[in-house]
């Protein structure tokens, strides 16, 4: 008889918060469900990951990041620390660098792989998993919606007659959305894409293609039609096991209450909503833009915690000054979940990243959409057009992206904190939260998603020896004999 041996996932996540947080959580999930998981990363980012998975038995191996990358600064090893978004491909690209020591690694692991679950970016690790016959499961960080989107507009492009970038276009087979070539971030938005991020993403678009499964950090309630319709017309299949980041862990031991969570319990206690403003890892403000955004909330006279790391430093000493009761302005990185789930928390305004969506529904909190870069435009017209869970601050040009006035700032904030659409928005959140809740809960359609990629990936056999439950902490998935054959001997 072959070894026992249980399942064993490689997972490679992008050098990015956005893109790794949610794949950490993943890791966490399917070390509930008994499956081995091994976290491939870079020297850099390691450490961080270690204090993340530190009460976890989730193994974590690291490669060192190419040097020398062009314009890339030595020792950035993830995108939020890059001097420019202009970097990016030269970073993205410089990671294909790591594909020896990734072959190496995953042949000299002490547990065969099964599956590979590696970032959208990573395409070329597509090629290695081909190469040692191992499905690969790809992981882009984006909701279905968005994704579909973006696949439609490459694929039937919808926008070819548009005369502007505002011009509106209808959707094949969606006769009730309209979007702009303005929802897509550049180079999309234009009819003919070209250059080097569009050649990039379109290598990844076919690596997606040639796997095995697409994992999305969502929940089949919330992008019903749109997952539907991606397995129908699209693909790879895409999984739903989300929001993942019910997998966070409590804090268990006892450590201090930062400032800024003592803050929010005071304005609970005066009885006070708390407004939390947040513009995700990468979004860059401008010192004008930021000036605007900082002058409404002030009129808005709303209770805001705001982290702001980088941005404008330059305005705000001025701004914090006049106003210290009601803002409170954070530096550092914060728990932003911790920050969602407080009582105190009644608006997220939120550049509409795909995690902070989730996690923001998941915590019962209407958004106030403030889309940046990347897809964020796409989230947010789910959020207010189709979901009716967000609000959305409108750029004075007309045009969906653009420069936002303080005067427009004021008058969201106050329309989402105290006025007739807040109390409507509130309502469908609630609904929105209870299905996520439900979606993750055993035997809900995200726990069972998961439970059946699983199997899918291990060849249906993995359900017949264990009874999946995400209940009990100590034995999440529970053995029903002792014969394990080997489920993937090389
Ligand atoms: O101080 C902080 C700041 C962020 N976060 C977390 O960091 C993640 C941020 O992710 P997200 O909200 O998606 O923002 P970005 O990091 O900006 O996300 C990038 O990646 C996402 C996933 O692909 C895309 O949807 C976005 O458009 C893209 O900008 C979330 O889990 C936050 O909870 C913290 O915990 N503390």
């Amino acid at each position: 008889m072959a070894p026992i041996s249980a399942p064993h996932f490689v997972i490679f996540p992008f050098m990015s918060q956005g893109h790794t947080i949610p794949l950490l959580y993943l890791g966490r999930l399917l070390r509930q469900r008994s499956v081995a998981v091994t976290i491939i990363t870079t020297v850099g980012n390691s450490p961080c990951i270690r204090d993340s998975l530190r009460d976890s038995d989730i193994k974590i191996v690291e490669l060192p990041f190419p040097q020398e990358i062009n314009g890339v600064p030595p020792g950035v090893e993830s995108t939020d620390k890059l001097p420019s978004m202009a970097l990016f491909i030269p970073f993205a690209n410089s990671t294909q660098l790591m594909q020896q020591d990734f072959e190496d690694t995953i042949q000299n692991l002490d547990q065969s792989v099964t599956c590979i679950i590696s970032d959208t970016i990573l395409g070329w690790t597509q090629k290695s998993a081909a190469k040692f016959g191992i499905p690969r499961l790809v992981f882009s960080g984006m909701g279905i919606f968005s994704t579909t989107m973006y696949q439609i507009l490459l694929k039937n492009r919808p926008h070819a007659g548009t005369v502007s970038l505002d011009t509106p276009f209808l959707i094949p087979d969606f006769p009730k959305l309209k979007l702009t070539r303005n929802d897509f971030d550049p180079p999309f938005c234009e009819i003919e894409p070209t250059g080097e991020f569009a050649d990039f993403m379109v290598e990844q678009s076919i690596a997606m293609e040639k796997s095995d499964g697409l994992i999305v950090n969502s929940f089949y309630d919330l992008e019903s039609i749109y997952v539907d319709y991606w397995n129908q017309k699209f693909g790879p299949k895409a999984w739903c096991v989300g929001p993942l980041c019910v997998a966070k862990p409590q804090c268990t031991t006892a450590v201090e209450k930062p400032l800024h969570m003592q803050w929010l319990d005071g304005k609970f206690e005066e009885g006070e909503p708390v407004l939390y403003v947040s513009f995700g890892t990468q979004a860059k403000l401008s010192s004008e833009q930021l000036l605007e955004i900082t002058t409404g909330l002030e009129n808005s006279q709303a209770s805001c915690l705001w982290v702001l790391r980088s941005e404008g430093g330059k305005y705000l000493p001025g701004f914090e000054k006049k106003v210290k009761k009601r803002v409170m302005i954070v530096r550092e990185w914060v728990d932003q979940m911790e920050i969602l789930n407080h009582k105190a928390v009644k608006g997220f305004l939120s550049h509409c990243g795909w995690n902070s969506v989730v996690e923001s529904l998941s915590a019962n909190v209407p958004i106030l959409a403030f889309p940046m870069i990347a897809e964020q435009h796409v989230n947010a017209r789910l959020l207010v057009e189709e979901t009716g869970v967000g609000l959305r601050i409108s750029p004075s040009n007309g045009s969906c992206r653009g420069f936002v006035e303080a005067k427009e700032v004021e008058k969201m904030v106050k329309e989402l904190m105290e006025g007739e659409k807040g109390m409507t928005l509130r309502q469908k959140v609630e609904e929105i939260r209870e299905a996520a809740c439900a979606a993750t809960v055993d035997g809900g359609s995200s726990w069972r998603s998961l439970n059946f990629l699983i199997d899918d990936v291990c060849g249906k056999r993995f359900s017949q020896m264990y009874s999946y439950s995400t209940k009990n902490e100590e034995l999440l998935a529970r053995p029903l004999g002792q014969d394990i054959l080997a489920i993937n001997s090389k």
